[in-house]
């Protein structure tokens, strides 16, 4: 059975400043289950790391409460909320490692911070660098240190005094695509084999498909849509929602008043040429405004926009067919990114 590890209610952030004052945060509800790896998308100013940093208490609320494992964060003492945060690790997209420290020194910080003895702590450290892959450079430092390496040595040093929960703010925003992968893949792996929950706040869907399973949608400073990945990539229902999954600006202006289909490939379906065989079987043409599709062992995922005919008829014929072969297809009327 599933179990709650964050429950964040009816939480708002104010900031307020001499002459001014902005609600960052306004009225959250939002449950993060154990195991989850949970996604918080929105775009630039949404409210996304405040949303995190209220989170781990960084920023206290303005108003409502955040429970980690049960425990009301507002009402702990702060030696208490100390120990909580050692069970919230992070890591950032500017990765903030000591730079006067090696690879092995930075993984050690926390574990010295925490009491444990210098031999333990170094002992720690090598188990945690062989799990991220860096064995063989234990005393860079960060300057030697390629970004992707970075990140592997900040996650190590998250991990070090045994979170149950890892909170990535971009943590991937500042990597080329490869090594973005790579991380991705890694923060998978320790979300399996460990067990730990990861909170992955990012302002790209490529992040969220990847790895999450479950996403929410922070709009102007509210949850605009939550839900599974699959069903908001599938349907997404709120502006916001569709805003980040329809493939903006790549067909905006060519989209402009024209009814289109949008049909999501989801891997149930093995890559037949769906459109060849859909122009064949309903005898008219379609343009393909947008194509982002990817073959996986035979099996195909991604989305694609095709206009649809001015004939009623036939394009719900269109949108049968498709539907027949068990992909999901729903109609973007004028949609402008
Ligand atoms: N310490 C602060 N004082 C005043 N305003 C703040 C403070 N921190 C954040 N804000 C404001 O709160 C709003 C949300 O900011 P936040 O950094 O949480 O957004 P974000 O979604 O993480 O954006 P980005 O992706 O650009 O970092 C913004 O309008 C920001 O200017």
């Amino acid at each position: 059975m599933s179990e709650a590890i964050i429950e964040i209610q009816s939480l708002s952030k104010t900031f307020r400043t001499k002459d001014s004052e902005v609600r960052a945060l306004n009225n959250i509800n939002l449950t993060i289950e154990k195991g989850d790896i949970y996604g918080i998308i929105g775009m630039s100013g949404a409210g996304k790391s405040t949303l995190v940093r209220c989170i781990n208490m960084l920023e206290k609320p303005t108003e409502g409460t955040v429970l980690f494992d049960g425990h009301d964060l507002s009402s702990l003492s702060s030696k208490d909320l100390r120990k909580v945060r050692r069970s919230m690790g992070m890591i950032f997209q500017q990765f903030n490692l000591l730079m006067q420290r090696t690879a092995e020194q930075n993984i050690c910080f926390p574990l010295e911070l925490a009491g444990v003895d210098k031999t333990s702590a170094r002992k720690r450290a090598k188990e945690l660098l062989e799990l991220v892959g860096l064995t063989d450079r234990a005393q860079a430092y960060p300057a030697q240190l390629s970004g992707g390496q970075k990140q592997r040595v900040a996650i190590a040093r998250a991990l070090a005094t045994n979170p149950k929960v890892l909170l990535c703010d971009e943590a991937t925003s500042a990597l080329d695509p490869t090594t973005t992968t790579s991380i991705l893949a890694l923060l998978k792996d320790i979300n399996r084999r460990m067990g730990i929950t990861i909170v992955i706040i990012t302002h790209q869907m490529s992040v969220i498909e990847e790895i999450c399973n479950r996403v929410a949608i922070i709009d102007n400073s509210q949850i605009a849509e939550f839900g599974a990945v699959e069903d908001i990539f599938h349907r997404p229902q709120t502006a916001a929602a569709q805003k980040l999954v329809y493939p903006e600006g790549k067909l905006s202006d060519k989209m402009i008043s024209k009814r289109c289909m949008r049909i999501v490939f989801d891997g149930n379906s093995s890559f037949e040429p769906i459109i060849a065989n859909m122009v064949l079987d309903c005898k008219a043409p379609v343009n393909i405004m947008y194509a982002d599709t990817k073959d996986i062992d035979g099996k195909a995922f991604g989305q694609m926009v095709v206009q649809l005919p001015q004939d009623e008829a036939l394009a719900q014929k269109m949108f049968a067919y498709v539907r027949a072969k068990g992909l999901s297809a729903e109609e973007v009327n004028g949609y402008v990114g």
